[in-house]
């Protein structure tokens, strides 16, 4: 492990969930397997703050993972987007702090975590100051993002630091951070994403920092995927880890594909999809909060200004804005200011695609192809943690199966549920099909990608005669236009955002970004749909979903998952997954069965944590 003292000491065994006695498949009472997290450890104040946060019961890879941490292991913990790796790591590296903290005064942190993107480090810096500050503990948690400022941010010795590679490295370079310092304090450093740090180039940096750190410091390693990149990364920077991972590494399908997500596809031709999405949006087909994926900047403007015409505000989150705005933008749709955030990666996407194109037969031939790519696709988005979307729509189809199990992961987060719509026009058919077979569907099975019910041939219909109309009004010029003055704004914004938010970093309701950008206010016959419009199976439709919304507002989302997972218990990667102990201590890297806690007896054995 790298920590002295422990290098000979016997395997720790790994934490036992209560066994309910069943085989894990099917019948047993889960809720006598599951372990609260007064049970894995967890010192109160941090169990109150997450009830407060209505986290009640930890996830499988918490419930593993945790434990292990508490115990000073190092851990490289593989589950899939979505399933709770944050806490996983901040709980007991809190925790740890707590009692280490005032022990000795250091000039450098004791903790640092390394993220691939500033997005990802504001986010998880986010999410350590709300533990701090609901636990009421002294400790200090610091965001470097690499600006002049990075001497004032060291300054005052903090304890967590949350920084990209590249800035920590800047720090060193510059002697702003003593290396000697730093070998000196640091006690636990953790690699989120790390899928991500390597294919985003911050090889040489790591390189650079894995010089000063010390031996007996923890490492932590997460990751959605398992790569090659994952792994030269354990081997340059771990020390003999507990590897906890999804079901067979290798089994691409159960390892990625999110399960509390159901899957919607609607067939319509490319110049109808403004009609669907606003019939859609419109009729209330589907749950807020949306998130709508394009493929360019452009289109993403055009739905914008189109839906503003309805009376329908949303938002363009783009990599083309400075960084201050689009961390705020997620901040506020976060925080429910807004319903829809249209997200674009363009160029990135335009590259694949072209790629794709010239590679889709060698690429039909290789569903592995789909999980490398999830490595490098989507920077906008990958890894950002939007709260409570309930639903994301492919207006247009991403280039890759990868990318739209990236995109649908973006819902159906940890205990929560989601779904997602893809429009379809004939010409993205292909890649349709090539998710459908990438997801197991044949003519045996049943399809877990399925035509979306609610929406009516008439009730399309309905609003055809609008939508063609105000679509013909959202030319390019005035794309092109509401473009450059969104981003003239937001570049203005950002400024007044940054000193904004150095004095007042829990201040969201500065500026909205969904402010309209036409000129002229909605007309009030396109804002509202009158009754007489709408067929009896629309206004059902509309009334369920409202309902439904309705419900979930009052049930606790984790109670509700109970219900739902029984009947998936053998297939949900949330549940499943696998613990391989150190090599020395488990005589060469076995996997460990956790549901009897025989791990000395019963290596190389799949187990299921509930
Ligand atoms: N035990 C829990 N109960 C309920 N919600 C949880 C629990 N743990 C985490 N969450 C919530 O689930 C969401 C997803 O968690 P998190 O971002 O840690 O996932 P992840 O595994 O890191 O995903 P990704 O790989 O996409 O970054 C977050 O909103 C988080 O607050």
């Amino acid at each position: 492990m790298g920590k002295s003292g422990e290098k000979e000491a016997p395997p720790t065994e790994p934490p036992v969930p209560r066994d309910g006695g069943g085989a894990g498949d099917g019948g047993g009472d889960e809720a006598e397997d599951e372990r609260s997290f007064e049970e894995i450890g967890l010192d109160p104040r941090l169990v109150r703050a997450l009830s407060k946060k209505g986290v009640e019961k930890p996830t499988p890879i918490q419930q593993v993972a945790i434990p292990l941490i508490l115990e000073g292991k190092d851990v490289v913990a593989r589950a899939k987007t979505g399933s709770g790796k944050t806490f996983a790591y901040l709980l007991p590296l809190l925790q740890k702090l707590f009692s280490s903290s005032g022990s000795k005064s250091k000039v450098a942190p004791s903790a640092i975590v390394l993220v691939p993107t500033r997005e990802l480090s504001q986010q998880v810096r986010t999410e350590v100051l709300s533990l701090i500050e609901l636990c009421r503990v002294q400790l200090k948690a610091v965001e470097l993002t690499g600006g002049a400022d990075m001497g004032a941010a060291l300054a005052g010795s903090p304890d967590i630091l949350v920084s990209t590679p590249g800035c920590i490295r800047k720090c060193l370079s510059s002697g702003v951070l003593q290396p000697a310092s730093l070998s000196d304090s640091l006690e636990i450093l953790v690699l989120d994403e790390a899928d991500l740090l390597l294919s985003y180039g911050y090889e040489e940096d790591l390189r650079a920092l894995k010089a000063h750190i010390p031996r007996r410091c923890q490492c932590l390693l997460m990751s959605a995927t398992s790569s090659a990149d994952v792994e030269k990364l354990k081997k340059q920077i771990l020390h003999n880890p507990f590897i906890l991972t999804l079901p067979e590494v290798g089994d691409v399908k159960d390892d990625i594909i999110p399960k509390n997500v159901q899957q919607f596809w609607i067939s319509c031709a490319e110049h109808d999809k403004l009609l669907h999405i606003l019939a859609l949006l419109k009729l209330e087909l589907v749950q807020k909060k949306v998130l709508i994926f394009m493929n360019t900047i452009d289109m993403g403007f055009r739905l914008k200004l189109f839906l503003e015409k309805f009376g329908i505000r949303s938002a363009v989150l783009n990599a083309e804005l400075p960084q201050n705005s689009r961390l705020h933008m997620l901040e506020e749709f976060n925080a429910g200011l807004f319903d829809y955030l249209i997200a674009t990666d363009d160029s990135e996407i335009k590259e694949k695609a072209k790629a794709n194109d010239e590679n889709q037969g060698q690429r039909k031939k290789s569903r592995k192809h789909a999980k490398a790519k999830l490595d490098s696709e989507f920077g906008v988005v990958r890894g950002i943690d939007f709260k409570n979307v309930h639903t994301v729509i492919n207006f247009e189809m991403p280039p890759s199966v990868a990318g739209y199990i990236h995109r649908i992961g973006r819902t159906g987060r940890a205990y929560n549920t989601g779904s997602a719509v893809s429009l379809v026009s004939p010409k993205e058919m292909d890649i349709l099909e090539e998710i459908k077979s990438f997801l197991g569907e044949d003519e045996n099975k049943e399809s877990n990608l399925v035509p979306f019910p609610l929406l009516t041939k008439n009730a399309v219909e309905s609003l055809r005669y609008r939508a063609e109309d105000v679509a013909k009004s959202v030319t390019k010029v005035a794309i092109r236009e509401s473009r450059a003055q969104d981003l003239r704004n937001e570049i203005l914004n950002s400024e007044k955002l940054k000193a904004h938010f150095e004095a007042n970093p829990r201040d969201l309701d500065l500026l909205k970004h969904d402010k309209v950008l036409s000129k002229k206010p909605p007309a009030s016959h396109l804002r509202d749909v009158p009754d007489y419009l709408l067929d009896p199976k629309t206004q059902e439709a509309s009334k369920m979903v409202k309902l439904a919304r309705a419900a979930m507002g009052k049930c606790n989302p984790a109670n509700k998952q109970v219900t739902k997972r029984k009947s998936r218990k053998s297939r949900d990667p949330l549940k499943t997954f696998t613990v391989e102990a150190p090599k020395r201590a488990q005589g060469g890297g076995n996997k460990v069965n956790q549901r009897d806690g025989d791990h000395n007896r019963k290596s190389k054995k799949r187990k299921s944590v509930d």
